[in-house]
């Protein structure tokens, strides 16, 4: 189950060279200061930014397919997730399931609500309940997440259940995931390895193991 996410010699802007592989199921994190490019990798390996290099999932390359069916697989949850549709239900074409949605602290009346009147936070816990829904729709294909910091409008406890959630899922899917965090608390419960953007160049660092 689940295939690896590979990125071969990756560049975008003032960071090249990135080779790093990530194995099916495994949580990735990614640091690096404000403006070091962690946004802008992931828009890479999701295929949204002209860049050098090659990306592949298990063994489709990213060049050999067309961006759109990519990205439907290789998925990136935007630290600023974008609506377009009135309400929440159009918004969501594949519906959370209620389990899902009551571990992210919804009822099923969410769906109902319109976009206007959601917070920062509730944006965020939906456009990951998305990204995970669109993904379960095909469970026999390969996949791959690309959170960007996606506990960052949370309080402590909801960041505890969207970890929980998360790990969860990623475990039983085996979708590998690049997740940038800044907290090396969260980095130490989501991650065995992490990465960190030093000098235009990525870093090993040390990190607890996954308790
Ligand atoms: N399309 C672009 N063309 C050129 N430079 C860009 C482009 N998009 C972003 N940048 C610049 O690239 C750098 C890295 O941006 P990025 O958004 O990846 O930072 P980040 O590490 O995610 O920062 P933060 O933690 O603040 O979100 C920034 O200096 C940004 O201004």
């Amino acid at each position: 189950m689940g295939e690896a996410l590979r990125l071969e010699a990756l560049g975008i802007g003032a960071l090249v060279g990135v080779d790093l592989t990530l194995a099916p199921g495994e949580v990735l994190c990614l640091s690096g200061a404000s403006g070091s490019g962690k946004s802008r990798l992931l828009r890479a390996i999701a295929d949204l930014e002209p860049h050098e290099g090659e990306a592949w999932l298990g063994d489709t390359a990213r060049s050999s397919l067309p961006a759109h069916r990519w990205r439907a697989r290789v998925m990136l949850v935007p630290a600023e997730s974008h609506w377009w549709a009135e309400r929440v239900e159009e918004h969501l074409a594949v519906a959370p399931s209620e389990a899902d949605l009551a571990a992210l602290g919804f009822a099923d009346e969410v769906l109902g609500w319109e976009v206007a009147r959601l917070s920062s936070g509730e944006k965020q816990r939906l456009a990951l309940l998305r990204a995970v829904a669109v993904l379960d729709e095909r469970p026999d294909e390969a996949a791959a997440l690309l959170l960007d910091e996606p506990t960052a409008n949370l309080d402590e406890a909801m960041t505890r259940a969207v970890e929980a959630w998360l790990r969860e899922r990623l475990g039983e899917r085996g979708w590998p995931t690049l997740w940038v965090a800044h907290d090396p608390g969260q980095i130490a419960r989501v991650a065995k390895r992490h990465w960190h953007i030093e000098g235009h160049r990525l870093v090993e660092r040390e990190t607890r193991p996954w308790q």
